[in-house]
C-alpha cells in the first residue's frame, strides 16, 4: 500500500498493537489479556478514530486557513455500511492492522464483520451519498455532508416462512466509535407558531415566533480520503429537548410530563422512513426535513459570518447541493434568515438565493415527486409557507413576461397546486430557485427534459445538465475484493489506479492473455466460494460452484421487475422439467440468488418475496431437478451483504422497464468486479454500453421510445406462450397460495401489464439463453469479465464529483499538506 504520513501516531504494527491493548483496556474497559472479537473490534476502532480524528483536525485547519469554496451536500439519507475495513484502507495500513492482530490472536476478517452496518438510508440514492463522500475526501475537495443521525436506520428484513417481517434496527445499541458527539454545536429549531410584524428602523420585518423549539445537536464523522490525509466531515444531527422546555413544565409542577415532552422532542431524528417511494404530507416527515435543513443552514451560515461579512461573497464561498427535493425547504430558509434575520431584502436575498443551490433528482416518475399539503405547511411552518408564497408570485410574474397568459402551462408551472388539497410543489420550487438541475444518467436528463420537466426545460435549458452516477473503486473492489484489487495492481504494475480509474482501461490488452485468464478465473472462484458459504450459512443451501451465479439485488419494486427475473426462473425449471434425460447434460447449471428489502407498506413488493420462497421451496426440493437449478432469497440485503454478493456473481441483472430506472449504481458495482450484465437499455446501462459494447453483455427489451406505443396497444400485444404459461403455473396455485398471488398475476396480464413484463419476455429468455451459451465457453466469459472491469473507469464516483465540481458547484480541491 502507498506509505502515508504518519502523525504523532505510528502505524507500526507494535505501535497498533499497544494502542489496541491500550484502548481494550481504558476505552472497552476489558482486561487486555481476555477480549473477544467484538471487543477487538471496538478496540481496533477507537485506535483508527485516533488517527483519523488527527487527519481531520490538520484538514479543517487548512481549510480554515485556506478558506476555500466550500460544497455542503444536504442529504437526508446516507447508506455507509461499516466503516472500519474503509478507513484502514484508506489510511493504508491493512496490512499493518492485520499484522498487529493477528499477533494478538485475531484474525482481521473476523474482527471486521463484527460491525453492523450503518443504514440511515432506503436504497440507491442514500448509498450514492455515501460513495460521493468517499471521492469528495479523496479528490481533497472541501466539502461538508450533512444530515440527520437516525436512532433506528433501515429495518431489519427477516423471513418467515417466506414472509418479510421488519425489525427495529437499533444501531446504536453497543455506541459507535464512528461519530464524535460536539456537544458545544447545538442550534435551537423553530416549529408552529404565529408570524408576527415589528417595525425596526423603519422598516416592516416578519419575525417568526414559534410554538415549539427542539435542539439539533451535532454527530461528526470523519470521513477519510484515499491517499490523501484530507479528512473530510459528515454532520448529522441528532434531536433533543431544549432545556426552555423543562422550566415550564417544572412550573406547573407535572414532572412526568416534563419527561415526556423531553421524550417527542427526540422522536424527530429517531427513525429513517423506509419507504423510498414518495410520502405525501406525513407532518413527521416534514419535521425531519426542515430540522435538518435548519440546524445545516445555522452551522453553514454561522461558518461563513465568523470569516466573512458581507453576503454578497456567500456564493462564492458556499454551494448547497439538494440531493433530490427531499432538503428542498433549504430554500425558503435560507430565504427567511437573509430578509427576517439579515434584513438584506427580498431582491438581493432572492439573488443569493439561486445562485448558491444546484439540484439534482433520482426518480422519473411525475408521481413520485413529492408535495407538502398547504394546511400541514401553515402549522408547521408559517413564516415559510409566506415566502414560498411570494416566491411563486414572483415567479408567475416572470412567467407571464416569458409565455404571456398561458393559463394552462402557468397551472402546471406554479410552485402551489390549487385543487382539493392546496399543495406545494416541492420540485417546481427546487427547479426555479436553483442555478442547476440535474437527472443521474443521461437518459435520465433526456427524460426530465423531454417529459418530466418539460416545461422548465423549454425557458431554461441552459439550467439543465446531466451528471450520470458513480461508484467508489475504493469500497467496491479495494475493500469488498482484495484479491481483484491485487490482480489488477500486478497487471497494470500500479495501485494508482485506486485513485486514478481511468487506468483501468490497460487490462484491455491483456483481454485475451491466457495467464490473466487463469489467475482472473481463480480469484473469481474463491469469491464464488466464498458466497457460497454464505448461502450454505443463510438458508442451508449448498450450491455448486460451476454452476452460474446469477443474481439480482436491489429494494423490490415492480418497475425493476423482480417478478420477471422469477418467471424465467420458473421457465427455466419447467424447461428442465419437460426436457429428455440426454438433453439435460446441456442445461447450464444456474443459481439464482434475489436479494432485498420491500417498503413496509408495499404489498405487491412484499408478494414478490414470498412468491420467489415458494419457487425456491418447489425446485431446491426437487430432486430431480438437482444442481441443475436452485434458487435463494438473501435476506436482509443490505452495503455489507452487498460486498460479500458482488465478487461471488457470474451473472447480474438490471432488468427495469426502459424509461423507469433513473441510473441504477448497483450494475456500476458489478461491472467493476468483472460480473456480466443482463439488462435493458435503461438509465445507466445506456452508458455502460457506450463504454464495453453490446457484445461484452446482455440486452433485451423494449427502448425507451418503444414502452409508450407497447402500453397504448395494451392487451393486443402478443406475448409468448411461454409466459402465459408460467403466469398460469403461478396462478394455478403450483407453488401453493394461489389466492395469495392472485392479485401478482392480475398485475402482468392484458392491459395492466404496465411495465411490460409479456411484452418483454421473448427477448429476456433469448438473452438468458445467449447467457448460457457465453457461459460454457469460459474464454469468451472470461474475456468479457476482463473487458468489463477495464471499461467501468466512466463509472467512478471519482468522476460523477469531478463533473459537479467542475460544472456545478466551481470548487477546488484543497489538498491538506503532508
Ligand atoms: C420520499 C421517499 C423517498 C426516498 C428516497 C427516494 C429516492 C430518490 C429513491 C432512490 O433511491 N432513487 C434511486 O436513486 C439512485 C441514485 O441516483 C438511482 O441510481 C436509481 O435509479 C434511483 O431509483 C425517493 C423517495
Amino acid at each position: 500500500m502507498f506509505e502515508l504520513m504518519d502523525g504523532f501516531l505510528k502505524n507500526d504494527p507494535l505501535s497498533l498493537q499497544k494502542d489496541i491493548l491500550d484502548h481494550v483496556e481504558y476505552t472497552v474497559a476489558r482486561s487486555r489479556f481476555s477480549f473477544d472479537d467484538f471487543e477487538a473490534y471496538q478496540a481496533l476502532s477507537h485506535c483508527i478514530r485516533d488517527r483519523l480524528i488527527e487527519r481531520w483536525h490538520d484538514t479543517q485547519l487548512h481549510f480554515k486557513r485556506k478558506d476555500p469554496k466550500r460544497v455542503y451536500f444536504l442529504s437526508l439519507e446516507y447508506l455507509m455500511g461499516r466503516s472500519l475495513s474503509n478507513s484502514i484502507i484508506n489510511l493504508g495500513i491493512r496490512d499493518q492492522c492485520a499484522d498487529a492482530l493477528s499477533q494478538l490472536g485475531f484474525e482481521f476478517e473476523v474482527v471486521a464483520e463484527q460491525e453492523g452496518d450503518a443504514a440511515l438510508g432506503n436504497g440507491g440514492l442514500a448509498r450514492l451519498s455515501a460513495c460521493q463522500m468517499d471521492s469528495l475526501a479523496t479528490m481533497d475537495f472541501p466539502a461538508w455532508g450533512y444530515g440527520l443521525r437516525y436512532q433506528y436506520g433501515l429495518f431489519r428484513q427477516v423471513i418467515l416462512d417466506g414472509f418479510q417481517h421488519e425489525q427495529p434496527d437499533y444501531w446504536l445499541n453497543f455506541g459507535n466509535p464512528w461519530e464524535i458527539e460536539r456537544v458545544h454545536v447545538t442550534y435551537p429549531v423553530k416549529f408552529y407558531g404565529t408570524v408576527e410584524e415589528e417595525i425596526l428602523n423603519g422598516e416592516k420585518y416578519k419575525i417568526w415566533i414559534p410554538g415549539e423549539t427542539i435542539e439539533a445537536v451535532a454527530y461528526d464523522n470523519p470521513i477519510p480520503g484515499y491517499g490523501t490525509r484530507n479528512t473530510i466531515t459528515l454532520r448529522l444531527w441528532a434531536a433533543k429537548p431544549s432545556n426552555q422546555h423543562d422550566m415550564e413544565a417544572y412550573n406547573t409542577g407535572d414532572y412526568i410530563d416534563a419527561v415526556v415532552n423531553r421524550q417527542r422532542a427526540e422522536t424527530i431524528s429517531s427513525i429513517l422512513y423506509p419507504d423510498d417511494r414518495s410520502h405525501q404530507g406525513k407532518e413527521l416527515r416534514l419535521k425531519q426535513q426542515y430540522f435538518f435543513v435548519s440546524a445545516s443552514l445555522q452551522d453553514i451560515i454561522r461558518r461563513f459570518k465568523d470569516v466573512h461579512k458581507d453576503f454578497n461573497k456567500f456564493p462564492d464561498k458556499v454551494a448547497l447541493q439538494l440531493n433530490d427535493i427531499h432538503p428542498a425547504l433549504a430554500i425558503p430558509e435560507v430565504m427567511r434568515v437573509f430578509v427576517d434575520e439579515e434584513h438584506l431584502g427580498w431582491n438581493k436575498a432572492f439573488d443569493l438565493t439561486c445562485k448558491i443551490f444546484s439540484f439534482t433528482t433520482h426518480t422519473v416518475q411525475a408521481e413520485a415527486l413529492e408535495k407538502i399539503p398547504v394546511d400541514l405547511l401553515e402549522s408547521l411552518l408559517p413564516r415559510h409557507l409566506q415566502i414560498i408564497y411570494d416566491i411563486n408570485s414572483y415567479f408567475m410574474e416572470e412567467l407571464k413576461k416569458r409565455i404571456g397568459l398561458d393559463y394552462n402551462r402557468l397551472a402546471r408551472m406554479s410552485i402551489v397546486e390549487e385543487g382539493a388539497v392546496k399543495s406545494i410543489r416541492v420540485a417546481n420550487l427546487s427547479l426555479f430557485c436553483s442555478h442547476t438541475v440535474n437527472g443521474v444518467s443521461k437518459l435520465h436528463s433526456e427524460l426530465l427534459q423531454t417529459r418530466v420537466f418539460k416545461d422548465f426545460y423549454e425557458l431554461w435549458p441552459e439550467k439543465f445538465q446531466y451528471k450520470t452516477n458513480g461508484v467508489t473503486q475504493r469500497r467496491w473492489i479495494v475493500v469488498s475484493n482484495p484479491n481483484l484489487c491485487a490482480l489488477i495492481s500486478k497487471w497494470l504494475g500500479t495501485e494508482s489506479w485506486i485513485r486514478d480509474i481511468d487506468l483501468l482501461i490497460g487490462l484491455r490488452e491483456y483481454a485475451t492473455d491466457i495467464s490473466l485468464h487463469q489467475e482472473w478465473q481463480m480469484v473469481r472462484r474463491v469469491n464464488k466460494m466464498r458466497l457460497a458459504e454464505y448461502i450454505e450459512a443463510t438458508s442451508g443451501l449448498k450450491v455448486s460452484l460451476d454452476a452460474m451465479f446469477d443474481v439480482q439485488i436491489k429494494r423490490i419494486h415492480q418497475y425493476k421487475r423482480q417478478l420477471l427475473n422469477i418467471l424465467g426462473i420458473i421457465h427455466r425449471y419447467d424447461c428442465i422439467k419437460n426436457m429428455a434425460k440426454d438433453d439435460r447434460r446441456k442445461v447450464v447449471p444456474r443459481v439464482c440468488i434475489i436479494g432485498g428489502k420491500a417498503a413496509p407498506g408495499y404489498e405487491m413488493a412484499k408478494k414478490m418475496i414470498k412468491l420467489c420462497h415458494a419457487v425456491a421451496e418447489k425446485i431446491n426440493n426437487d430432486s430431480d431437478v438437482g444442481d441443475l437449478l436452485k434458487l435463494v432469497f438473501i435476506p436482509d440485503y443490505n452495503v455489507s451483504v452487498a460486498e460479500l454478493v458482488i465478487p461471488g456473481a457470474d451473472l447480474s441483472q438490471h432488468i427495469s422497464t426502459a424509461g423507469h430506472e433513473a441510473s441504477g449504481t448497483g450494475s456500476m458495482k458489478f461491472l467493476m468486479n468483472g460480473c456480466l450484465l443482463l439488462a435493458t437499455a435503461d438509465g445507466s446501462t445506456v452508458e455502460i454500453i457506450e463504454e464495453i459494447g453490446e457484445d461484452n453483455m446482455f440486452l433485451f427489451g423494449a427502448k425507451v421510445h418503444e414502452v409508450p406505443t407497447l402500453r397504448e396497444k395494451g392487451s393486443t400485444i402478443k406475448v409468448p406462450l411461454q409466459f402465459a404459461r408460467v403466469v398460469r403455473m403461478v396462478r394455478d396455485g403450483y407453488f401453493g397460495f394461489q389466492d395469495y398471488f392472485k392479485s401478482l398475476c392480475d398485475t402482468v396480464e392484458g392491459n395492466s401489464d404496465y411495465y411490460l413484463l409479456g411484452a418483454d419476455f421473448g427477448s429476456y429468455l433469448e438473452a438468458q439463453a445467449a447467457a448460457d451459451k457465453a457461459f460454457v465457453d469460459q474464454e469468451k466469459w472470461t474475456r468479457m469479465s476482463i473487458l468489463s472491469t477495464a471499461g467501468s473507469g466512466r463509472f467512478s464516483s471519482d468522476r460523477t464529483i469531478q463533473d459537479y465540481a467542475e460544472k456545478t458547484w466551481g470548487i477546488e480541491p484543497c489538498r491538506c499538506p503532508l
